[in-house]
């Protein structure tokens, strides 16, 4: 049997309700469970749903937790959304990946031990801060750690403002120590590096024995590609996000995150004298005082430096695929008019 849930067990809030037109109440809402090449899977307070996109939307566009208008076989529209992950596309090198949509919280996992990483772990923030989701560090693996309190007080000294739990991904009681952010219709996603217990922990908040069994899309072309559901129900309320690319976060226009996670060094860069300081050995450098005096450790100005030339750089590339788009849509424009104007003229 299928478990059936309600709007609100599903994360339905008002800021959903509030993007109705009248017409639109008829339509059932529903959220994005899975998506495939050319349809979607989703739950509604009917059921789960199996629908086909809108003419002209590929499914590219739509995310698993994605709100959404169905009639029951078709989605209508999609709602705007909360937050949203993205990634740059493997390989691609511009176009951006929808990875969730309307996730509340980031569970950012490393261990105790040496996974343990606060380059990693900023980057993970900083792309959490500009997607507009909350993090939540988890130290797994504190029941090995010797000192395990050593462990979370590294951890905290990377985001004052961050949760951090420290907890044993494997004990049957993981699930209570992180309730708090499992509450009913909340939705969360586990990031982090491989071997820290992600798979563990998903299947301890879900109540899985083993990772959801995959299912069949068949495609319209009569291909068949093997998807699992990635929108999980987690055992006490709430919902897991689990998508293959969840798991290969990458940070793409993280500006806004990455001022958030480093405000001290953002702060001292705009004391410097010149507005355009490089950091490096102009006068009246905040940055270089700062270093100097003790009051900035210089790995965290490295690792600053480095995210901010990263995130500069796939900013950049997706600038100009857009601007290449640009271009493109305007030549298709103008051969169209010039075709029509000759047109008119015969
Ligand atoms: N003792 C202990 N073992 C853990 C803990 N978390 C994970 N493990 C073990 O670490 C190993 C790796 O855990 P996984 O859950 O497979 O890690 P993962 O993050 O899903 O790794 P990938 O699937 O490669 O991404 C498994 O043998 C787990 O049993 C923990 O908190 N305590
Ligand atoms: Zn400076």
């Amino acid at each position: 049997m299928t478990p059936s849930f309600t709007l609100a067990d599903l994360g339905w809030a008002s800021d959903f309700l509030r993007q109705l037109d009248l017409q639109e109440l008829a339509a059932t809402p529903c959220r994005i469970a899975a998506v495939h090449r050319s349809r979607v899977e989703a739950l509604s307070a009917a059921g789960p749903l199996s629908l086909t996109p809108p003419s002209g939307v590929s499914t590219g566009e739509i995310a698993v937790g994605d709100w959404a208008l169905c009639d029951g076989t078709r989605l209508l529209r999609l709602l705007d959304r909360r937050s949203s992950l993205s990634r740059r596309a493997a390989g691609t090198g511009a176009a951006r990946q929808l990875i969730a949509a309307n996730v509340d919280t980031l569970f950012v996992v490393t261990s105790c031990n040496a996974d343990f990483n606060p380059a990693r772990l900023e980057r993970y923030l900083a792309l959490a801060h500009s997607a507009g989701v909350e993090a939540v560090i988890l130290l797994t693996k504190a029941d090995l750690a010797p000192d395990p309190e050593a462990w979370r007080a590294r951890a905290e000294a990377v985001d004052r403002r961050v949760a951090v739990q420290l907890i044993d991904a494997t004990a049957p009681e993981v699930a209570v120590s992180l309730a708090d952010w499992c509450r009913k219709g909340q939705t969360v996603a586990l990031a982090g590096s491989s071997g820290v217990g992600k798979t563990t922990l998903a299947n301890a908040l879900t109540g899985a024995a083993e990772a959801t069994a995959p299912i069949r899309d068949d495609d319209a072309k009569g291909r068949h590609t093997t998807t699992g559901r990635h929108l999980r129900p987690i055992t006490g309320g709430g919902w897991l996000i689990d998508t293959p690319g969840m798991r290969e976060l990458r940070l793409t226009d993280a500006k806004d995150g990455i001022a958030t996670v480093f405000d001290d060094i953002d702060a001292l860069a705009r004391a410097c004298r010149f507005a355009n300081c490089l950091h490096l050995q102009e006068p009246g450098c905040a940055v270089q005082a700062a270093l100097t005096d003790g009051r900035l450790d210089p790995g965290r100005l490295a690792r600053w430096e480095k995210l901010r030339r990263e995130d500069r750089h796939n900013s950049a590339t997706l600038a100009e695929a857009h601007a290449r788009d640009r271009a493109f849509g305007r030549m298709v424009r103008e051969v169209l008019r010039d075709k029509n104007r000759r047109r008119g003229d015969s």
